[in-house]
């Protein structure tokens, strides 16, 4: 069992900011949705919350219609970004405020109380903060004590909205990692909104890819950046550029070279995109085999080297992704000409309103086996 999303649809006048929305998540699952700006990420959670309501479509947990139930009676506790704490009230009286505004038959005794804000306050690690107010927290602390007080509700599905995005990006990494292990010692159902690829792909078990309303790929961190789906999802998670290239039977050819096309077919396909993520840019160890390209920048990024690359026949410029140790090895300088390959392409056949109706990934044409050296690969044999 677990929460069973169908269909859901949220117009705004001519707008869908979501579109046949569909997604089930299980029991203790830590979910993340991911999307740019403007995809529909908040709208979504907001629906789950009770802020809103759906034009069509269903949401059950366990069986039952989360729909019908008021906000306050859905057991979900919410994090955003800027979910200021009350100023006025100390840190222990933030987290128990949702105890405390009860109906009193409801309202636990004020020693239950205390009880569990001084047992969320040590879960949290800021047991020693009971008595400062919001001002005196840094905002990692004060994200810490809005999770608390979310969590003090015993929610049976917590919703996270961004709730890093205005921290710092050490302190960014730090929560994550740590969100990550609270999740694990809980086991709450949790879906977690943000826009950063690396959040998404660091902290959850699975992985929801949106887009302009629309769910574009489902799947686990590996899958979806192994594995994009759609031509967005490569661009957007796993970094795909655009190469030009057109299918000729069972071949795809790409910048004068031949690759073996296996399991694409073109029935309905009016469009194809063909991408190649900046790893899979490797420089040749021989000069005058592949591709020449032009080294336009190089910039040294937590050890690695990311290289701008002009290639003869390809609009913008192509962005690889080498080790600093294997940069050393090549050296070469801003200006040179250096040779390259495409260890491996992604091939998208889209329909007119681009749904995609064919994809394969695509290995070198140069060698019937690949011979690995480290990380970059080999394509020919010496
Ligand atoms: N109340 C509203 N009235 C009109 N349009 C809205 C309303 N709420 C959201 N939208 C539109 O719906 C789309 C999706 O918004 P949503 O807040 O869900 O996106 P998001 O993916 O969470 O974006 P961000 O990462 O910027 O928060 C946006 O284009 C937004 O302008």
């Amino acid at each position: 069992m677990g929460i069973e999303i169908s269909r859901l649809r949220r117009q705004f006048g001519q707008f869908a900011a979501l579109d046949d929305v569909s997604l089930s998540i299980a029991d203790g699952e830590f979910v993340a949705v991911l999307g740019p700006s403007g995809s529909g990420k908040t709208s979504l959670l907001r629906i789950l919350a009770g802020l809103d309501q759906p034009d069509a479509g269903s949401v059950h947990r366990d069986g039952e219609d989360l729909l019908t139930l008021d906000a306050r009676r859905r057991g979900v506790g919410l994090v955003f970004q800027h979910y200021a704490l009350f100023p006025h009230m100390t840190v222990a009286q933030n987290v128990a405020f949702g105890l405390q505004v009860r109906p009193w038959r409801l309202r636990p005794r004020a020693s239950a109380i205390k009880a569990s804000v001084d047992e969320l306050l040590r879960r949290v690690e800021l047991e020693s903060f009971a008595a400062r107010y919001p001002a005196q927290l840094s905002g990692g602390q004060r994200q810490r004590v809005a999770l608390a007080r979310a969590l003090a509700i015993q929610p049976r599905l917590l919703l996270l909205d961004e709730p890093f995005g205005a921290l710092d990006a050490q302190v960014r990494v730090n929560l994550r990692r740590w969100l990550r292990e609270f999740h694990r010692s809980l086991g709450i159902t949790t879906l977690f909104v943000t826009h950063d690829q690396d959040e998404a792909l660091e902290m959850a078990d699975r992985v929801v890819v949106m887009n302009r309303g629309r769910i574009e790929q489902i799947g686990t961190p590996e899958q979806i950046y192994r594995h994009p789906a759609t031509p967005f999802a490569s661009r957007f998670i796993a970094r795909g550029q655009p190469l030009p290239g057109n299918v000729e039977g069972a071949t795809l050819r790409v910048l004068g070279q031949v690759w073996r096309l296996d399991g694409f077919a073109m029935d309905n396909v009016h469009a194809v995109a063909v991408h190649v993520r900046p790893e899979d840019i490797v420089p040749a160890l021989r000069q005058g085999e592949g591709l020449c390209a032009r080294l336009l920048s190089l910039r040294h990024v937590a050890g690695s080297v990311r290289a701008g690359l002009q290639v003869d026949g390809v609009e913008e410029p192509l962005e690889a992704e080498w080790s600093e140790r294997d940069w050393g090895r090549h050296g070469a300088a801003v200006g040179d000409s250096i040779d390259i390959h495409f260890q491996a392409l992604t091939i998208f056949g889209t329909d007119r309103e681009g749904r995609v109706h064919a994809r394969s990934e695509c290995h070198p044409p140069h060698a019937a086996s690949p011979v690995a050296v480290g990380p970059w690969r080999r394509l020919s044999a010496e």
